[in-house]
């Protein structure tokens, strides 16, 4: 397999592999920044290290699956040539496939090569359950209330745009309400898990979004409500940050070592 995005997510995801938690070899890695490709090779043995490429198109190269820990950039990047390379893709930065273009290319390149893609849970629950809600037919509605301490929300281009101050905010407030295609690309680092949800469900257009900035919360909060024939489905995550990225969540990290790991498993749990 090959890693691109080596920070916080693809640390973690590379020292899996390192201590044999994944069952499988990282054979080539890359992110921009040498530095960062440096501190991951460091993780492992010097004889069973991957290999560091400046060039990302060289992540290709006599691999089955290219993880992508990056960004949304980096999908648009990566995806579509991973997919025609023979490679499957597991996309964290799943909020790139709001862009409709390109998550229809991305779509028909894995159909038409015969690849898969892979958007892992991450950092909410309950995908299992609404999947097999959505099967059903009679989904009908789909929420996603996320809740962050104002550190894991700034920089988001949709707050810059609309110069929101969140330093200013003394209790808790909806700063976005939308669709799921808003939101993923209002707030790219921060979202992507309204992707992966809308997936699994009724869709980014139909996939209801509100983003709540509270200087009282220390966790990354995610509470999904749908709603359908097959009753109602509500969970609520409250995901320790990551210590050094609290954009995003812990569990985010684990997820996605957790889907590689059961990848090649005899027992697969779960929808
Ligand atoms: N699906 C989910 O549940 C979750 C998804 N995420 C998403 O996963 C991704 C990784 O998160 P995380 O590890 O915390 O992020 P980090 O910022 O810690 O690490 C990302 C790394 O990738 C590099 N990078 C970003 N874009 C590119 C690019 N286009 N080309 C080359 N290198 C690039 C960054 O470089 P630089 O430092 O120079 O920017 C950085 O080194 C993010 O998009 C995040 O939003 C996060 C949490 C949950
Ligand atoms: O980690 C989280 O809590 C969610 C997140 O940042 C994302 O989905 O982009």
């Amino acid at each position: 397999m090959s890693l691109f995005g080596c920070g916080t997510i693809g640390t973690e995801v590379a020292r899996a592999f390192a201590d044999g938690t994944i069952n499988a070899d990282l054979t080539r890695i890359y992110d921009r920044n040498a530095e960062k490709r440096q501190s991951v090779v460091d993780e492992f043995p010097v004889d069973d290290a991957p290999k560091p490429v400046d060039d990302f198109t060289d992540l290709f190269e006599g691999v089955d699956l290219v993880v992508e820990a990056a960004g949304q950039s980096a999908v648009a990047d990566v995806a579509v040539p991973s997919l025609e390379s023979g490679c499957d893709v597991l996309l964290l930065s799943a909020g790139a496939l709001a862009a409709s273009e390109l998550r229809q290319q991305v779509v028909r390149t894995a159909e038409k090569e015969g690849q898969v893609v892979h958007v892992p849970s991450g950092a909410i629950a309950g995908l299992d359950a609404v999947k097999a809600a959505a099967l059903t037919g009679d989904l009908e509605t789909v929420s996603l209330t996320t809740t962050k301490n104002p550190s894991g929300l700034e920089g988001a281009p949709y707050l810059v745009e609309n110069d929101i101050d969140l330093s200013a905010l003394d209790s808790a407030t909806t700063v976005f309400e939308g669709p799921a295609t808003e939101a993923a690309l209002a707030f790219p680092s921060n979202i992507n898990v309204a992707m992966a949800l809308s997936l699994a469900g009724i869709g980014p257009d139909e996939t209801t979004v509100r983003i709540v900035a509270d200087p009282e919360e220390s966790n990354n909060v995610h509470h999904i409500e749908a709603t359908g024939g097959m009753g109602s489905i509500e969970t609520t995550v409250r995901n320790v940050p990551s210590p050094t990225n609290p954009k995003t969540s812990y569990l985010a990290a684990v997820s996605a070592i957790e889907k590689l790991r059961t990848m090649g498993a005899t027992v697969r749990v779960g929808t």
